[in-house]
Protein backbone atom coordinates (compact mmCIF):
# COMPACT_ATOMS: atom_id res chain seq x y z
CA UNK A 1 0.00 0.00 0.00
CA UNK A 2 1.47 3.54 -0.98
CA UNK A 3 1.02 5.79 2.27
CA UNK A 4 0.82 9.62 2.32
CA UNK A 5 3.89 10.14 3.72
CA UNK A 6 6.84 7.76 5.58
CA UNK A 7 6.22 9.39 8.70
CA UNK A 8 3.50 11.70 10.01
CA UNK A 9 4.29 13.67 13.69
CA UNK A 10 1.43 15.00 15.39
CA UNK A 11 2.32 18.33 17.63
CA UNK A 12 5.15 20.65 16.13
CA UNK A 13 6.51 21.20 19.92
CA UNK A 14 10.46 20.66 20.92
CA UNK A 15 9.83 16.91 20.69
CA UNK A 16 7.76 16.49 17.10
CA UNK A 17 9.95 19.55 15.64
CA UNK A 18 13.25 17.79 16.40
CA UNK A 19 11.96 14.46 14.91
CA UNK A 20 10.33 15.65 11.98
CA UNK A 21 13.73 17.75 11.07
CA UNK A 22 15.83 14.30 11.60
CA UNK A 23 14.16 11.89 9.82
CA UNK A 24 13.65 14.36 6.87
CA UNK A 25 17.49 14.72 6.77
CA UNK A 26 17.61 10.64 5.90
CA UNK A 27 15.56 11.25 3.44
CA UNK A 28 12.15 10.58 4.43
CA UNK A 29 8.95 12.56 3.44
CA UNK A 30 7.49 13.66 6.58
CA UNK A 31 4.46 15.79 7.81
CA UNK A 32 3.73 17.50 10.78
CA UNK A 33 0.54 18.51 11.56
CA UNK A 34 -0.01 21.80 14.67
CA UNK A 35 -3.39 22.49 16.17
CA UNK A 36 -2.06 25.78 18.00
CA UNK A 37 1.21 27.35 17.04
CA UNK A 38 4.37 26.20 16.02
CA UNK A 39 7.13 25.60 19.00
CA UNK A 40 4.62 24.30 21.41
CA UNK A 41 4.11 24.60 25.14
CA UNK A 42 7.77 25.80 25.39
CA UNK A 43 8.00 28.01 22.65
CA UNK A 44 4.36 29.74 23.16
CA UNK A 45 2.90 28.86 26.86
CA UNK A 46 6.32 27.70 28.65
CA UNK A 47 10.04 28.02 29.07
CA UNK A 48 10.24 31.14 26.52
CA UNK A 49 7.78 33.38 27.98
CA UNK A 50 8.06 31.93 31.54
CA UNK A 51 12.04 33.01 31.99
CA UNK A 52 11.00 36.45 29.54
CA UNK A 53 8.79 37.38 32.60
CA UNK A 54 11.71 36.17 34.92
CA UNK A 55 13.92 38.59 32.89
CA UNK A 56 11.82 41.68 33.26
CA UNK A 57 11.44 41.19 36.64
CA UNK A 58 15.52 41.11 37.55
CA UNK A 59 15.38 44.51 36.39
CA UNK A 60 13.58 45.37 39.93
CA UNK A 61 15.95 43.86 42.35
CA UNK A 62 18.62 45.48 40.15
CA UNK A 63 17.09 48.48 40.25
CA UNK A 64 16.91 48.34 43.83
CA UNK A 65 20.91 47.49 44.47
CA UNK A 66 21.42 50.64 41.26
CA UNK A 67 21.51 53.72 44.44
CA UNK A 68 23.99 51.60 46.36
CA UNK A 69 26.49 51.15 43.06
CA UNK A 70 26.35 55.05 42.47
CA UNK A 71 23.80 55.16 39.80
CA UNK A 72 21.13 57.08 41.40
CA UNK A 73 17.28 56.19 42.16
CA UNK A 74 15.62 54.50 39.10
CA UNK A 75 11.77 54.27 38.30
CA UNK A 76 10.40 50.69 39.17
CA UNK A 77 7.45 49.98 37.75
CA UNK A 78 6.92 48.13 34.12
CA UNK A 79 4.76 49.11 31.95
CA UNK A 80 2.61 45.47 31.61
CA UNK A 81 1.77 46.61 28.12
CA UNK A 82 4.95 47.05 26.28
CA UNK A 83 6.61 43.97 28.27
CA UNK A 84 4.04 41.95 27.07
CA UNK A 85 3.97 43.13 23.13
CA UNK A 86 7.81 42.58 23.49
CA UNK A 87 7.27 39.13 24.88
CA UNK A 88 5.00 38.11 22.36
CA UNK A 89 7.06 39.45 19.38
CA UNK A 90 10.38 37.35 21.04
CA UNK A 91 7.83 34.64 20.67
CA UNK A 92 6.32 34.96 17.18
CA UNK A 93 9.94 35.37 15.82
CA UNK A 94 10.80 31.91 17.50
CA UNK A 95 7.99 30.19 16.12
CA UNK A 96 8.52 31.88 13.07
CA UNK A 97 12.43 30.22 13.33
CA UNK A 98 10.79 26.97 13.96
CA UNK A 99 8.63 27.09 10.57
CA UNK A 100 11.38 28.17 8.71
CA UNK A 101 13.59 25.39 9.71
CA UNK A 102 10.92 22.85 8.53
CA UNK A 103 10.36 24.42 5.54
CA UNK A 104 14.42 24.39 5.04
CA UNK A 105 14.30 20.17 5.89
CA UNK A 106 11.59 19.65 3.45
CA UNK A 107 8.66 19.27 6.24
CA UNK A 108 5.22 20.10 5.32
CA UNK A 109 3.07 21.40 7.70
CA UNK A 110 -0.11 21.33 8.42
CA UNK A 111 -2.34 23.19 11.09
CA UNK A 112 -5.33 21.56 12.29
CA UNK A 113 -6.55 19.41 15.75
CA UNK A 114 -5.43 15.52 14.46
CA UNK A 115 -6.67 12.02 15.54
CA UNK A 116 -6.61 8.67 14.45
CA UNK A 117 -8.69 6.55 12.27
CA UNK A 118 -6.54 3.71 12.34
CA UNK A 119 -3.08 2.85 12.80
CA UNK A 120 -2.10 4.07 9.92
CA UNK A 121 -4.94 7.06 9.26
CA UNK A 122 -4.85 10.47 10.65
CA UNK A 123 -8.14 12.70 10.50
CA UNK A 124 -6.62 16.83 10.65
CA UNK A 125 -10.31 19.06 11.21
CA UNK A 126 -12.07 16.59 7.86
CA UNK A 127 -8.54 15.71 5.77
CA UNK A 128 -7.75 12.85 5.57
CA UNK A 129 -3.81 11.12 5.31
CA UNK A 130 -2.26 8.19 5.74
CA UNK A 131 1.31 7.37 6.98
CA UNK A 132 3.79 4.25 7.31
CA UNK A 133 4.95 5.57 11.03
CA UNK A 134 3.53 8.11 13.10
CA UNK A 135 4.82 9.81 16.03
CA UNK A 136 2.79 11.29 18.87
CA UNK A 137 4.49 14.49 20.19
CA UNK A 138 0.97 16.07 21.49
CA UNK A 139 2.63 17.33 24.83
CA UNK A 140 0.46 18.09 28.48
CA UNK A 141 -1.59 20.65 29.74
CA UNK A 142 -2.17 21.42 33.12
CA UNK A 143 -4.70 20.12 35.61
CA UNK A 144 -6.77 21.79 37.97
CA UNK A 145 -8.22 20.53 41.20
CA UNK A 146 -11.14 19.78 41.95
CA UNK A 147 -12.23 23.00 44.22
CA UNK A 148 -15.68 24.80 44.00
CA UNK A 149 -14.89 28.19 42.25
CA UNK A 150 -11.79 26.84 40.22
CA UNK A 151 -12.97 28.19 36.63
CA UNK A 152 -11.85 31.74 38.32
CA UNK A 153 -8.21 30.03 38.41
CA UNK A 154 -6.33 30.87 35.66
CA UNK A 155 -3.47 27.89 34.87
CA UNK A 156 -0.12 28.98 33.44
CA UNK A 157 -0.95 29.18 29.70
CA UNK A 158 -3.51 32.27 30.73
CA UNK A 159 -0.66 33.50 33.04
CA UNK A 160 1.60 35.00 29.97
CA UNK A 161 -1.16 36.44 27.94
CA UNK A 162 -2.80 38.65 31.03
CA UNK A 163 -4.24 41.98 29.63
CA UNK A 164 -3.22 43.13 33.33
CA UNK A 165 -1.03 42.92 35.58
CA UNK A 166 -2.13 41.62 38.79
CA UNK A 167 -2.28 44.02 42.12
CA UNK A 168 -2.64 40.91 44.47
CA UNK A 169 -1.94 37.00 42.88
CA UNK A 170 -2.39 34.08 44.41
CA UNK A 171 -0.34 31.14 43.40
CA UNK A 172 -1.76 27.56 44.20
CA UNK A 173 1.31 25.39 43.60
CA UNK A 174 4.99 24.43 45.44
CA UNK A 175 6.76 23.11 42.57
CA UNK A 176 9.31 25.00 39.84
CA UNK A 177 6.06 26.43 37.91
CA UNK A 178 4.67 28.27 40.58
CA UNK A 179 8.19 29.23 42.40
CA UNK A 180 9.07 30.73 39.37
CA UNK A 181 5.81 32.96 38.80
CA UNK A 182 6.01 33.86 42.14
CA UNK A 183 8.98 35.58 42.12
CA UNK A 184 8.53 36.89 38.44
CA UNK A 185 5.32 38.73 39.76
CA UNK A 186 7.02 39.55 43.00
CA UNK A 187 9.63 41.57 40.66
CA UNK A 188 7.43 42.76 38.56
CA UNK A 189 5.85 44.04 41.89
CA UNK A 190 2.86 42.64 42.04
CA UNK A 191 1.79 41.60 45.50
CA UNK A 192 2.02 37.53 45.56
CA UNK A 193 0.71 34.78 48.36
CA UNK A 194 1.82 31.13 47.22
CA UNK A 195 -0.40 28.54 48.76
CA UNK A 196 1.00 25.41 49.44
CA UNK A 197 0.11 22.22 51.18
CA UNK A 198 3.22 21.00 51.84
CA UNK A 199 5.86 22.42 54.89
CA UNK A 200 7.84 23.80 52.12
CA UNK A 201 8.14 24.63 48.41
CA UNK A 202 10.36 22.44 46.05
CA UNK A 203 8.86 19.39 47.60
CA UNK A 204 12.02 16.47 46.22
CA UNK A 205 14.54 19.01 45.45
CA UNK A 206 17.93 19.11 48.21
CA UNK A 207 16.54 19.89 51.40
CA UNK A 208 19.08 22.83 51.99
CA UNK A 209 18.66 24.21 48.21
CA UNK A 210 14.30 24.34 49.21
CA UNK A 211 15.43 25.95 52.97
CA UNK A 212 17.49 28.75 51.12
CA UNK A 213 15.00 29.45 48.48
CA UNK A 214 12.11 29.89 50.62
CA UNK A 215 14.23 32.07 52.67
CA UNK A 216 14.86 34.63 50.18
CA UNK A 217 11.34 34.32 48.36
CA UNK A 218 10.05 35.61 51.99
CA UNK A 219 12.68 38.19 52.31
CA UNK A 220 11.84 39.49 48.90
CA UNK A 221 8.19 40.34 50.96
CA UNK A 222 6.46 36.48 49.38
CA UNK A 223 3.99 35.72 51.54
CA UNK A 224 4.36 31.71 51.58
CA UNK A 225 0.82 29.91 53.26
CA UNK A 226 2.61 26.19 54.06
CA UNK A 227 0.57 23.52 55.20
CA UNK A 228 -2.27 25.05 53.30
CA UNK A 229 -5.11 24.12 50.99
CA UNK A 230 -7.82 25.79 48.88
CA UNK A 231 -10.99 24.62 50.04
CA UNK A 232 -13.00 27.22 47.58
CA UNK A 233 -12.90 30.27 45.45
CA UNK A 234 -15.73 32.84 45.42
CA UNK A 235 -15.88 36.15 43.33
CA UNK A 236 -16.71 39.26 45.42
CA UNK A 237 -17.28 41.78 43.42
CA UNK A 238 -14.46 42.74 41.40
CA UNK A 239 -12.04 40.70 43.52
CA UNK A 240 -11.70 36.29 44.35
CA UNK A 241 -11.83 35.15 47.85
CA UNK A 242 -9.95 31.89 48.52
CA UNK A 243 -11.12 29.65 51.64
CA UNK A 244 -8.00 27.92 52.83
CA UNK A 245 -7.54 24.78 55.47
CA UNK A 246 -4.25 25.17 57.05
CA UNK A 247 -1.65 26.77 59.19
CA UNK A 248 -2.07 30.55 58.18
CA UNK A 249 -5.28 31.95 57.35
CA UNK A 250 -8.91 31.19 56.44
CA UNK A 251 -9.49 33.53 54.08
CA UNK A 252 -7.57 35.96 51.62
CA UNK A 253 -8.84 38.22 48.85
CA UNK A 254 -6.65 38.83 45.59
CA UNK A 255 -7.50 39.94 42.23
CA UNK A 256 -6.24 37.02 40.18
CA UNK A 257 -5.49 33.16 40.79
CA UNK A 258 -2.79 31.14 38.82
CA UNK A 259 -3.46 27.13 39.99
CA UNK A 260 -0.07 25.21 38.96
CA UNK A 261 -0.67 21.86 40.44
CA UNK A 262 1.01 19.51 37.64
CA UNK A 263 0.12 18.30 34.10
CA UNK A 264 -0.53 16.05 32.14
CA UNK A 265 -0.62 14.37 28.83
CA UNK A 266 -2.67 15.79 25.88
CA UNK A 267 -4.28 12.55 24.69
CA UNK A 268 -8.03 13.26 24.86
CA UNK A 269 -9.62 14.09 21.54
CA UNK A 270 -6.83 11.61 19.89
CA UNK A 271 -8.59 8.62 19.65
CA UNK A 272 -5.89 6.50 20.68
CA UNK A 273 -8.04 3.50 21.06
CA UNK A 274 -8.79 3.21 17.35
CA UNK A 275 -5.41 2.79 16.69
CA UNK A 276 -4.61 0.09 19.58
CA UNK A 277 -1.84 2.10 21.13
CA UNK A 278 -1.47 1.77 24.78
CA UNK A 279 -2.12 4.09 27.65
CA UNK A 280 0.19 3.68 31.49
CA UNK A 281 -0.89 6.04 34.04
CA UNK A 282 -2.46 8.56 32.14
CA UNK A 283 0.71 8.49 29.27
CA UNK A 284 1.36 6.76 26.18
CA UNK A 285 3.50 4.04 27.20
CA UNK A 286 7.08 3.77 25.34
CA UNK A 287 9.93 1.72 25.39
CA UNK A 288 13.60 2.70 25.30
CA UNK A 289 13.62 3.32 21.88
CA UNK A 290 10.10 5.20 22.07
CA UNK A 291 8.25 2.66 20.59
CA UNK A 292 4.14 2.57 21.84
CA UNK A 293 2.62 -1.18 21.36
CA UNK A 294 1.94 -0.38 18.13
CA UNK A 295 4.53 -1.40 15.70
CA UNK A 296 4.27 1.83 13.16
CA UNK A 297 3.80 3.75 15.78
CA UNK A 298 5.91 6.16 18.64
CA UNK A 299 5.63 9.28 21.09
CA UNK A 300 8.24 11.51 22.61
CA UNK A 301 7.81 14.40 25.42
CA UNK A 302 5.63 15.45 27.89
CA UNK A 303 2.98 12.91 26.18
CA UNK A 304 5.00 10.15 27.50
CA UNK A 305 5.78 9.16 30.89
CA UNK A 306 9.57 10.95 30.75
CA UNK A 307 10.65 13.59 32.35
CA UNK A 308 8.91 16.79 31.16
CA UNK A 309 11.86 18.70 30.11
CA UNK A 310 12.35 20.52 26.42
CA UNK A 311 16.16 18.97 25.95
CA UNK A 312 14.13 15.44 26.99
CA UNK A 313 11.87 16.12 24.27
CA UNK A 314 14.50 16.81 21.56
CA UNK A 315 17.19 14.26 22.63
CA UNK A 316 13.98 11.76 22.30
CA UNK A 317 12.77 12.71 19.12
CA UNK A 318 16.51 12.85 17.69
CA UNK A 319 17.29 9.51 19.14
CA UNK A 320 13.78 8.08 17.14
CA UNK A 321 14.53 9.49 13.88
CA UNK A 322 18.49 7.95 14.03
CA UNK A 323 16.97 4.41 15.27
CA UNK A 324 13.60 4.32 12.52
CA UNK A 325 14.99 6.65 9.73
CA UNK A 326 19.47 6.54 9.82
CA UNK A 327 19.20 2.87 11.10
CA UNK A 328 21.44 3.67 13.71
CA UNK A 329 19.44 2.55 16.96
CA UNK A 330 20.15 4.24 20.12
CA UNK A 331 18.57 5.40 23.24
CA UNK A 332 18.50 8.19 25.66
CA UNK A 333 19.87 8.49 29.39
CA UNK A 334 17.56 10.18 31.33
CA UNK A 335 20.55 10.17 34.66
CA UNK A 336 21.76 13.18 35.48
CA UNK A 337 19.99 15.71 33.81
CA UNK A 338 20.57 19.12 35.02
CA UNK A 339 17.47 21.15 35.93
CA UNK A 340 17.02 25.05 36.96
CA UNK A 341 14.71 26.95 38.69
CA UNK A 342 14.60 30.69 38.03
CA UNK A 343 13.56 32.09 41.41
CA UNK A 344 15.24 34.83 42.86
CA UNK A 345 18.05 33.73 43.08
CA UNK A 346 18.47 31.50 40.74
CA UNK A 347 18.24 27.08 41.86
CA UNK A 348 19.97 24.48 40.09
CA UNK A 349 20.63 21.14 40.77
CA UNK A 350 22.11 17.95 39.31
CA UNK A 351 22.00 14.04 40.15
CA UNK A 352 21.44 12.83 43.74
CA UNK A 353 20.11 15.15 46.54
CA UNK A 354 21.54 14.57 50.03
CA UNK A 355 18.17 11.76 51.12
CA UNK A 356 18.21 10.15 47.52
CA UNK A 357 22.18 9.87 47.95
CA UNK A 358 21.70 8.30 52.11
CA UNK A 359 18.80 5.85 50.92
CA UNK A 360 20.97 4.43 48.34
CA UNK A 361 24.58 4.69 49.62
CA UNK A 362 23.94 5.06 53.65
CA UNK A 363 26.44 5.92 56.06
CA UNK A 364 29.22 5.95 53.01
CA UNK A 365 27.49 10.18 51.90
CA UNK A 366 29.00 12.97 52.76
CA UNK A 367 28.26 16.32 51.79
CA UNK A 368 29.97 19.87 51.85
CA UNK A 369 28.41 22.95 51.87
CA UNK A 370 28.85 26.88 51.67
CA UNK A 371 26.07 29.66 52.15
CA UNK A 372 28.17 33.08 51.68
CA UNK A 373 27.00 36.48 51.03
CA UNK A 374 27.51 37.05 47.16
CA UNK A 375 30.57 39.81 46.32
CA UNK A 376 27.62 42.05 44.71
CA UNK A 377 26.18 42.08 47.91
CA UNK A 378 29.37 43.84 49.47
CA UNK A 379 28.09 47.10 47.91
CA UNK A 380 24.72 46.62 47.71
CA UNK A 381 22.06 45.83 50.54
CA UNK A 382 22.70 42.30 52.03
CA UNK A 383 19.78 40.23 50.76
CA UNK A 384 20.72 36.53 49.58
CA UNK A 385 22.60 34.15 50.80
CA UNK A 386 24.37 31.89 48.03
CA UNK A 387 24.59 28.40 48.68
CA UNK A 388 26.74 25.47 46.98
CA UNK A 389 26.75 21.92 48.50
CA UNK A 390 28.45 18.74 46.68
CA UNK A 391 27.03 15.22 47.58
CA UNK A 392 29.71 12.82 47.48
CA UNK A 393 29.82 8.87 47.98
CA UNK A 394 32.90 8.62 50.30
CA UNK A 395 34.02 4.67 49.31
CA UNK A 396 34.76 6.01 45.72
CA UNK A 397 35.00 9.50 46.29
CA UNK A 398 32.12 10.02 43.61
CA UNK A 399 30.44 13.36 43.05
CA UNK A 400 27.14 12.20 43.29
CA UNK A 401 24.87 15.29 43.21
CA UNK A 402 25.82 18.86 43.06
CA UNK A 403 23.02 21.91 44.22
CA UNK A 404 23.33 25.91 44.18
CA UNK A 405 21.63 28.86 44.57
CA UNK A 406 22.58 31.80 43.64
CA UNK A 407 23.03 34.09 40.56
CA UNK A 408 24.14 31.83 37.54
CA UNK A 409 23.09 28.88 39.05
CA UNK A 410 21.54 27.65 35.98
CA UNK A 411 24.78 28.15 33.83
CA UNK A 412 27.17 26.98 36.37
CA UNK A 413 25.27 23.95 37.37
CA UNK A 414 25.34 22.89 33.71
CA UNK A 415 28.64 22.77 33.05
CA UNK A 416 28.90 20.47 36.68
CA UNK A 417 26.74 18.04 35.12
CA UNK A 418 28.79 17.28 32.55
CA UNK A 419 31.81 16.36 35.42
CA UNK A 420 29.69 14.45 36.98
CA UNK A 421 28.15 12.30 34.54
CA UNK A 422 31.39 11.01 33.11
CA UNK A 423 32.09 10.38 37.02
CA UNK A 424 34.14 13.47 38.52
CA UNK A 425 35.24 12.87 42.39
CA UNK A 426 36.01 15.16 45.19
CA UNK A 427 39.71 15.16 44.38
CA UNK A 428 38.89 16.30 40.92
CA UNK A 429 37.02 19.11 42.07
CA UNK A 430 39.61 19.61 44.48
CA UNK A 431 42.14 20.17 42.04
CA UNK A 432 40.66 22.70 39.79
CA UNK A 433 41.28 25.77 39.65
CA UNK A 434 38.45 28.27 40.26
CA UNK A 435 38.23 31.83 38.44
CA UNK A 436 37.99 34.57 40.75
CA UNK A 437 36.12 36.28 41.63
CA UNK A 438 33.63 34.30 41.07
CA UNK A 439 30.51 31.86 42.52
CA UNK A 440 31.52 29.20 40.78
CA UNK A 441 35.09 28.89 42.37
CA UNK A 442 34.07 27.81 45.73
CA UNK A 443 32.90 24.58 44.00
CA UNK A 444 36.49 23.75 43.78
CA UNK A 445 37.69 25.17 47.46
CA UNK A 446 34.66 23.60 49.39
CA UNK A 447 35.87 21.72 53.13
C1 LIG B 1 5.10 27.15 32.36
C2 LIG B 1 6.08 26.11 31.86
C3 LIG B 1 7.43 26.37 31.94
C4 LIG B 1 8.34 25.44 31.49
N1 LIG B 1 9.67 25.74 31.60
C5 LIG B 1 10.58 24.86 31.17
C6 LIG B 1 11.97 25.17 31.25
O1 LIG B 1 12.36 26.23 31.75
N2 LIG B 1 12.86 24.26 30.78
C7 LIG B 1 12.46 23.07 30.24
O2 LIG B 1 13.31 22.29 29.80
N3 LIG B 1 11.14 22.75 30.15
C8 LIG B 1 10.19 23.61 30.61
N4 LIG B 1 8.86 23.30 30.52
C9 LIG B 1 8.48 22.00 29.96
C10 LIG B 1 8.54 22.03 28.42
O3 LIG B 1 7.74 23.08 27.93
C11 LIG B 1 8.07 20.70 27.87
O4 LIG B 1 8.80 19.65 28.45
C12 LIG B 1 8.23 20.63 26.35
O5 LIG B 1 7.53 21.67 25.71
C13 LIG B 1 7.71 19.29 25.83
O6 LIG B 1 7.79 19.24 24.43
P1 LIG B 1 6.79 18.34 23.60
O7 LIG B 1 7.24 18.44 22.18
O8 LIG B 1 6.67 17.00 24.21
O9 LIG B 1 5.34 18.99 23.78
P2 LIG B 1 4.75 20.45 23.61
O10 LIG B 1 5.79 21.48 23.65
O11 LIG B 1 3.63 20.54 24.58
O12 LIG B 1 4.17 20.45 22.11
C14 LIG B 1 3.11 19.65 21.74
C15 LIG B 1 2.36 20.33 20.62
O13 LIG B 1 1.36 19.44 20.14
C16 LIG B 1 0.21 20.18 19.80
N5 LIG B 1 -0.93 19.25 19.82
C17 LIG B 1 -1.45 18.63 20.91
N6 LIG B 1 -2.47 17.83 20.54
C18 LIG B 1 -2.59 17.94 19.21
C19 LIG B 1 -3.47 17.36 18.24
N7 LIG B 1 -4.41 16.49 18.59
N8 LIG B 1 -3.33 17.73 16.95
C20 LIG B 1 -2.37 18.62 16.58
N9 LIG B 1 -1.52 19.19 17.44
C21 LIG B 1 -1.62 18.85 18.73
C22 LIG B 1 0.15 21.26 20.85
O14 LIG B 1 -0.62 22.38 20.40
C23 LIG B 1 1.63 21.60 21.04
O15 LIG B 1 2.02 22.67 20.23
C24 LIG B 1 7.90 24.21 30.95
C25 LIG B 1 6.54 23.94 30.87
C26 LIG B 1 5.63 24.88 31.32
C27 LIG B 1 4.16 24.57 31.22
N1 LIG C 1 8.68 25.78 35.01
C1 LIG C 1 9.73 25.04 34.81
O1 LIG C 1 10.83 25.45 35.07
C2 LIG C 1 9.64 23.68 34.23
C3 LIG C 1 10.77 23.22 33.66
C4 LIG C 1 10.76 21.97 33.12
C5 LIG C 1 9.67 21.20 33.20
N2 LIG C 1 8.57 21.65 33.76
C6 LIG C 1 7.50 20.70 33.88
O2 LIG C 1 6.22 21.20 33.99
C7 LIG C 1 5.44 20.23 34.68
C8 LIG C 1 4.46 20.87 35.59
O3 LIG C 1 5.12 21.55 36.64
P1 LIG C 1 4.24 22.10 37.86
O4 LIG C 1 5.10 23.04 38.60
O5 LIG C 1 2.89 22.56 37.39
O6 LIG C 1 3.86 20.86 38.70
P2 LIG C 1 4.46 19.49 39.19
O7 LIG C 1 3.75 18.41 38.50
O8 LIG C 1 5.92 19.50 39.14
O9 LIG C 1 4.02 19.54 40.71
C9 LIG C 1 2.69 19.83 41.13
C10 LIG C 1 2.75 20.60 42.42
O10 LIG C 1 1.42 20.98 42.80
C11 LIG C 1 1.34 20.88 44.18
N3 LIG C 1 -0.02 20.67 44.65
C12 LIG C 1 -0.75 19.55 44.52
N4 LIG C 1 -1.95 19.70 45.12
C13 LIG C 1 -1.96 20.96 45.64
C14 LIG C 1 -2.92 21.72 46.38
N5 LIG C 1 -4.12 21.24 46.70
N6 LIG C 1 -2.60 22.98 46.73
C15 LIG C 1 -1.40 23.50 46.39
N7 LIG C 1 -0.46 22.82 45.68
C16 LIG C 1 -0.74 21.57 45.33
C17 LIG C 1 2.19 19.68 44.53
O11 LIG C 1 2.62 19.78 45.84
C18 LIG C 1 3.32 19.74 43.54
O12 LIG C 1 4.44 20.37 44.08
C19 LIG C 1 6.37 19.29 35.41
O13 LIG C 1 6.29 18.03 34.82
C20 LIG C 1 7.69 19.91 35.18
O14 LIG C 1 8.69 18.92 35.04
C21 LIG C 1 8.51 22.89 34.31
Amino acid sequence: MGFDYDLFIIGAGPGGIAAARRAAEYGARVAISERDRVGGTCVVHGCIPEKLMVYAASFSHVFEDADEYGWGKVHRRVNWDRFMAAKDRAIEHLSQLHIQHLQEAGVELIYGNTKFLDASTLDIEGRKVTADKILIAVGGEAVKPNVPGIEYAITSRQMFELKQQPEHIAIIGSDQIAVKCAGSMNGLISKVTLVIPEDRILPGRDETLRTTVQESMTKNGIQIFCNTKVKKIERVRDSLRLSLSGDDRDTITVDTVLCVMGRVPNLSGLDLEKAGVAVNRGAIAVDEYSYTNKANIYAVGDCTNRPHWTPVAIASGRAFADTVFGKQPRTVSFECIPSAVSSQPEAATVGLTEVEAREKFGEAVCCYSQRFQPLFDSIAEPEQKTLIKLVVERNTDRVLGAHMVGEYAAEIIQCLGLAIRTGATKKDFDATIGIHPSAAEEFFTLR
